[in-house]
């Protein structure tokens, strides 16, 4: 089954409105991952959809949803696909991937219908194209590195980079995820923004009892929203976007926006957060 939601667009005085309720109904995104289901989360932030596909040993396709209002899915839409569960096959235009955890499955616009199947969990991120680019399996080899942090400052860390212009090319969808080194529990701080793209993060390989505090808002006007494992948050294009865990995790980053340009971001001094 295949559900679909819609987050409309908050803007920044809206958004320092909002109370813990508010927030987590705008930006804050669970329920994903559910055995059997495709779970679809359409944000008007750049159009972004966000979700899940867990076929639990059967077969899923993700071929039509309403919201799009085409055909296919993927009639004017690209789609990666993260797995963070076991090792799982899907299947585009006859093509069989074997998708390992860790890899990202780019399926290009145009692609048709995608099969998923086996015990994998993925997790999925669409975004509008204008341009077929080829559909790639992309592992871990392919994928660009970049360390970031120290330990001093508790956010040692390595942010692996699979959909990327130097990785595989794209319309507008960037991807990828962050991992730390034991210890280090800090993401994305020294913190920014780049308005000219929205983001999104999943939170995962993290202990149930642990939580990750993300960090939202205008710079100078910040909230938190207290994040569980397997749970996602939309970040609004003019917005921070960092956590802190109580417990060691890994997150997949996804953009879309004007550029595809991964380090045009605007750094936030730590002097101008509030
Ligand atoms: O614009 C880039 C994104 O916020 C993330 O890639 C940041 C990140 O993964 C990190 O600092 O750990
Ligand atoms: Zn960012």
């Amino acid at each position: 089954m295949q559900i679909s939601e819609t987050r409309y667009a908050i803007d920044p005085p809206t958004a320092k409105t909002l109370d813990t309720d508010g927030l987590r109904k705008h930006f804050h995104v669970d329920g994903l991952f559910a055995a059997g289901e495709i779970k679809l989360v359409y944000s008007h932030y750049d159009r972004m959809i966000v979700g899940s596909a867990v076929p639990s040993g059967k077969t899923l396709t993700l071929d039509h949803d309403d919201a799009t209002g085409t055909a296919g899915f993927l009639d004017r839409r690209e789609l990666g696909i993260l797995n963070i569960g076991e090792d799982a096959d899907i299947s585009v235009q006859s093509t069989i991937y074997r998708v390992a955890k860790g890899e990202v499955l780019y399926v290009g616009k145009g692609a048709g219908p995608v099969e998923m199947s086996g015990h994998g969990r993925f997790y999925l991120l669409s975004t509008p194209a204008h341009h077929a680019y080829p559909t790639k399996l992309i592992t871990l080899k392919d994928a660009r590195r970049v360390e970031m942090g120290s330990r001093e400052t508790a956010n040692e860390r390595v942010i692996i980079q699979f959909l990327h212009p130097e990785v595989h090319e794209t319309c507008q969808l960037l991807m990828g995820y962050t991992q730390f080194s034991a210890g280090s529990v800090w993401n994305t701080m020294p913190a920014h923004v780049h308005d000219r793209r929205m983001e999104a993060y999943l939170y995962y390989d993290l202990d149930a009892d642990q939580r990750v505090f993300h960090f939202m808002g205008k710079p100078d006007e910040t909230r938190h929203i207290v994040m569980a494992n397997e749970e996602a948050v939309i970040s609004p294009p003019w917005s921070i976007h960092s956590g802190a865990g109580t417990g060691s995790y890994t997150f997949c980053w996804a953009m879309a926006g004007d550029n595809v340009d991964f380090i045009d971001m605007d750094m936030v001094p730590m002097e101008a957060l509030r």
